[in-house]
């Protein structure tokens, strides 16, 4: 079987600036891994390239083994840093959109947890707080059967108390052979859900490791392990 994700060579400017300069990586499947970074680094620019909504200066990105595009569609299921949804939608018609539009969406999944979440199916979406809004978002990227699952900033607006409520969710929820790609700045919050980290620094990647290795050869969590590294 393919890795899930191969980076090979990857660069991307910007004018004059690198934002991610000769990045290479390979994620198996069955993971769970932080992309974790200053501001600036290049973490959104790598999801983008992943995601094939950015086309790269050189080098590829390989998902299963393919280019990003119509097949990996299926393969990926994406939370970006902004919202995309039409915010005059009710949840309940989104539900049904994402039924129809996504054959590998679990409506039922998607229902239990915005009912645990206590968020009202039949309200519109500009109707919601930022932080029940992102819930909504990740409910229903975190409710397709994908191999792949990107998420840039999950779990930035919500409320500390909803964190670790979401954070177990994603955790028993998803399917054991997929892996999860995560960006955030919320180091503590989530270490104890990730089997491995990056860290990427001007757009290359510094530290490629599994948490178990840090807290043994290191002997100190990756919130801290990331102080140092990044120390300013
Ligand atoms: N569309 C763009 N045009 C020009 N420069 C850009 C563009 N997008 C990103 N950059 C630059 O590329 C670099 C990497 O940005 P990127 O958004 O990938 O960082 P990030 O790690 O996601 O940051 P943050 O943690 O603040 O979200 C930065 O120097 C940024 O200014």
């Amino acid at each position: 079987m393919k890795p899930i994700l191969e980076c090979q060579g990857l660069t991307k400017k910007y004018g004059n600036i690198y934002a991610l300069s000769n990045l290479s990586l390979t994620l198996e499947r069955g993971q769970i891994v932080g992309l974790l970074g200053l501001n600036g680094s290049g973490k959104t620019t790598l999801i983008k390239l992943i995601n094939g909504l950015i086309t790269s200066t050189a080098g590829q990105v390989l998902i299963n083994g393919m280019l990003p595009g119509a097949d990996t569609k299926k393969l990926v299921s994406y939370l970006p840093e902004r919202s995309y949804l039409n915010d005059h939608m009710k949840v309940e018609e989104i539900l049904s959109y994402f039924s129809d539009f996504y054959e590998n969406f679990n409506v039922v999944h998607a229902r239990a947890m915005l009912s645990d979440l206590d968020i009202d199916t039949h309200a519109r979406l500009r109707t919601l707080s930022k932080g029940t809004k992102e819930k909504v978002q990740l409910v229903l990227v975190m409710s397709r059967d994908a191999e792949l699952f990107i998420l840039d900033e999950p779990i930035g607006g919500v409320d500390p108390a909803a964190r670790d409520y979401i954070l177990q969710t994603i955790l028993t929820n998803y399917n054991e052979n997929a892996t999860i790609l995560l960006s955030t700045h919320l180091i503590t919050d989530i270490e104890n859900m990730l089997d491995r980290v990056l860290f990427i620094q001007k757009g290359q990647l510094v530290l490629n490791a599994t948490v178990d290795e840090i807290r043994t050869a290191k002997r100190e969590s990756v919130d801290s392990l990331f102080r140092e590294v990044f120390k300013c």
